[in-house]
């Protein structure tokens, strides 16, 4: 399904919105690294990101090595930022 890819102002404006994340893969993505106390709330949180990921049909791609999660959001229907990502980077910021 195709959805639409954010203008650059739409994606300095959104980014300006969220918290701790920043511009990567030439803008075609945001990131960010978040560190737990141990790998058991690192998992925690990742298990909190992955229910909402399905309840909004739209999926990390992230990295964990022990308190450590990255996390990369990019909408593949779009080959770019959207308007999925910059929704899922809010709710995965009400988690913590
Ligand atoms: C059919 C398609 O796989 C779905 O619409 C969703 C699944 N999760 C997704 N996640 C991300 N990051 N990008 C997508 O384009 C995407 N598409």
């Amino acid at each position: 399904m195709s959805v639409a890819k954010l203008t650059e102002a739409e994606r300095d404006d959104a980014l300006i919105q969220l918290d701790g994340w920043t511009l990567g893969r030439d803008g075609a993505a945001i990131e960010r690294t978040f560190k737990f106390a141990n790998f058991v709330e690192a998992f925690g949180f990742m298990t909190s990101v992955a229910i909402l990921a399905e309840k909004q049909d739209h999926h990390p791609e992230w990295f964990n090595v022990y308190n450590r999660v990255e996390i990369t959001l990019t909408t593949h229907d779009a080959d770019g930022l959207s308007q999925r990502d910059i929704k899922l980077a809010k709710a995965i910021e009400e988690l913590l």
